[in-house]
């Protein structure tokens, strides 16, 4: 007998409304807990809502990275239930980690320009326009919106010296039919 374990490189949550259509990603398909089960969460929401007015936020994919050996790989949150342009808004506490973000191939400022220059030097390695790296501090709010998940891909990698917990909540709003 076979048998498949898929686990995820440190440990998730999902908290969403109730009503709201199931999030699958990376062919996950998470249990959907309650905004009641967990009131702390409900404050920072409320928080987040305070911080950024005229968003609305209905669900939260929560991380906890034990150690610089829990990371998560490259991906972006383009999931169809966000519609095409998904607001993120991700609070980060404890320990620091790099967020990575990389302009998805095609998409390269250079790949992109429209002038005549040379395919030889058009071809060359990314720019630096297209990698930007951020540390996301105890407390910080890191948001994405507009064409981010579109043109973008992000991740957090493994770290040898990241030696505490870290957790990070990633808000998002599932749109509805
Ligand atoms: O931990 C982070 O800062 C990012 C988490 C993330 O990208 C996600 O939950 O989709
Ligand atoms: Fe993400």
């Amino acid at each position: 007998m076979h048998i498949l374990l898929c686990t995820q490189p440190r440990d998730t949550c999902y908290v969403a409304s109730a009503g709201l259509p199931d999030l699958i990603y990376s062919g996950y398909q998470p249990h959907a807990y309650s905004w009641d089960d967990f009131p702390p969460l409900k404050d920072i929401l409320d928080a987040v809502h305070k911080m950024l007015p005229g968003s609305t936020f209905n669900s939260l994919l929560l991380n906890r990275y034990k150690g610089g050996n829990d990371y998560v790989g490259w991906h972006s949150d383009d999931e169809k239930l966000y519609g095409s342009t998904p607001e993120i808004a991700s609070v980060s506490f404890g320990c620091e980690r790099d967020f990575i973000l990389k302009k998805k191939s095609g998409k390269s400022s250079q790949e992109r320009r429209s002038d005549d220059k040379p395919p030889l030097k058009r071809s060359r390695k990314s720019s630096q326009d297209d990698q930007h790296s951020f540390m996301l501090k105890h407390g910080s709010l890191l948001v994405m919106r507009g064409n981010t998940q579109r043109d973008w891909l992000h991740s957090v990698p493994k770290r040898a010296k990241a030696e505490t917990t870290r957790i990070n909540l990633t808000f998002r709003l599932v749109l509805q039919e």
